[in-house]
């Protein structure tokens, strides 16, 4: 069977605390009065399999914290199993953390060419098509300005131009349908829209359940970094619904 993308035993484990990172000072002073403890381990991810096919549109659902946005990152290889493998086919178009790659002192089009060649292209073709990105992003003014000086809100276009220019094999979106003002709302669900006519693989996070069912065949509801239940979407939405309501 041709497979698109492939997880077999997959686990993760986190550091919960990242004390050591943001508050250097306080780690230092523990651990000279002898009370440093190791920060405490968390399995987010917990012993996945999953199969997903080319073509399949694939809603991702569960509660804050369950582990989709994890799921997502080591799909895309941000991050690495602490256990298990992910195999994928194909390039990825991870829409998530839109423009996080980006070098803020270099010019918009050298972060188009190396985000571009980050993604697998080469120098050269993403010099050809720096014009229809910049084009697409409504940046033509800002080629040579460092990323820098871009607003929030443009520097997500960017990352949203690249990301799509580049027809993935694999499309991963993570709540970021809405990047940008009105007018660029609706190029990118526009952008969007012939995605899901293709015959790309998508895999999308959202508490919206309309817009999950609605654009997707499948659903994995994730619960704790276990996978709960994965099916039709109807099916999976109304379990996860009805366990919500049964809670309150
Ligand atoms: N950088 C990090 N370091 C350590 N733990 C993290 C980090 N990022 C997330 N986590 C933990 O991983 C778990 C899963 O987080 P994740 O962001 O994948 O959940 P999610 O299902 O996408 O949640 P949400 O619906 O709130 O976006 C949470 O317990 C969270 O605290």
């Amino acid at each position: 069977m041709v497979e698109a993308i492939r997880l077999d035993r997959v686990s993760l484990w986190r550091r919960t605390q990242e004390e050591f990172s943001y508050d250097l000072k306080r780690t230092l002073l523990t651990f000279l009065e002898g009370k440093y403890r190791q920060p405490a381990k968390k399995l987010i991810l917990d012993n996945i399999d999953l199969v997903i096919k080319p073509g399949e549109k694939i809603g991702i659902i569960g509660p804050n914290g369950s582990g989709k946005s994890t799921l997502l990152k080591l799909i895309c290889g941000i991050l690495k199993p602490t256990s298990g493998s992910v195999k994928v086919k194909g390039n990825i178009a991870p829409l998530i953390e839109l423009g996080a790659g980006f070098d803020s002192e270099l010019s918009v089009l050298d972060n188009i060419i190396f985000y571009g060649v980050m993604l697998g292209f080469s120098r050269q073709e993403m010099r050809k098509r720096s014009d229809l990105i910049l084009k697409f992003a409504e940046l033509e003014d800002y080629a040579l300005a460092p990323v820098k000086s871009l607003s929030s809100g443009m520097t997500a276009r960017l990352g949203f131009a690249i990301a799509t220019d580049v027809q993935p094999d694999i499309l991963i979106l993570d709540e970021v349908l809405s990047v940008g003002d009105e007018s660029f709302k609706n190029k990118c669900k526009q952008r969007m829209e012939e995605f899901w006519q293709d015959h790309i693989t998508i895999l999308l996070v959202s508490h919206t359940m309309d817009l999950i069912g609605k654009s997707c065949d499948k659903v994995i509801w994730l619960e704790k970094g276990k996978i709960q239940l994965i099916g039709q979407a109807d099916e999976v939405i109304d379990s996860y619904l009805n366990s919500v309501t049964n809670k309150v």
